[in-house]
């Protein structure tokens, strides 16, 4: 599998974020996505997985057969937001996300052991505190297969041992022929990862 970008450019507003970015990854391969802020680092995800237009260039994703035929279906986006409602159970949430998604992988419940939230899975999502939710959205990549995972600053919130945790299901979901593109400002504990720096804020 592989997942392209070429010459892309993205716009916020109008105006032109970012220009020129070209990248190719393959499978079991991770590039971190760095920059001051408003460098358009969350805008370059979204185009990506084709959350917002992009202005000029292309993506491509090969590799994935039927099932993942274009980056759209075989990207799984992990945003700023957590994309959970408040009011539902932990789980009921990712029962959610995982018939929205398709490609069922784990339960909801094996999902929320691997981030040590299997004793909580029963809670609405608005009880959680900032990093269980950080956790339980991580939970949302393992309900569902998809090979490119999109993180924008996955681990914000996140304490050591979870950030650690995290590195893990990063780490096994390569060793399995993954993909990972994640904007950070953090080390992700990502070894091997290379590194796309985004110019400077636009004025
Ligand atoms: N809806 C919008 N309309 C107009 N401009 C926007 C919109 N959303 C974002 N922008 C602008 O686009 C630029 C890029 O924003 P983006 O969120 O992609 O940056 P970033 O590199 O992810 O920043 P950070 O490190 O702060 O998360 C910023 O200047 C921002 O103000």
């Amino acid at each position: 599998m592989r997942l392209a970008a070429e010459n892309v450019s993205g716009e916020r507003g109008g105006e032109t974020v970012f220009s020129g970015i070209s990248f190719v990854l393959e499978a079991g391969e991770a590039l971190t996505v760095t920059g001051p802020n408003g460098a358009g680092k969350s805008t370059l995800l979204r185009v990506l997985c084709g959350l917002l237009p992009m202005a000029e260039g292309a993506v491509s994703f090969s590799g994935g057969g039927d099932a993942f035929p274009d980056a759209g279906a075989a990207c799984h986006y992990l945003g700023h937001r957590n994309a959970m409602k408040a009011e539902l159970g932990v789980e009921e949430n990712l029962r959610f996300w995982q018939e929205f998604l398709g490609h069922p992988h784990l339960s909801p419940f094996e999902a929320l052991e691997m981030v040590g939230l299997g004793d909580i899975g029963h809670l609405p999502f608005g009880y959680l505190s900032t990093g269980q939710r950080r956790r339980a959205s991580i939970a949302r990549l393992l309900v569902s297969y998809r090979p490119v995972w999109l993180l924008d600053e996955p681990t914000s919130g996140l304490d050591k041992a979870s950030e650690a945790q995290f590195a893990e299901l990063m780490g096994v979901h390569l060793e399995d022929g993954g993909l990972i593109v994640a904007a950070t400002h953090l080390p992700l504990g990502l070894t091997g990862a290379r590194e796309l720096r985004m110019g400077q804020v636009q004025a």
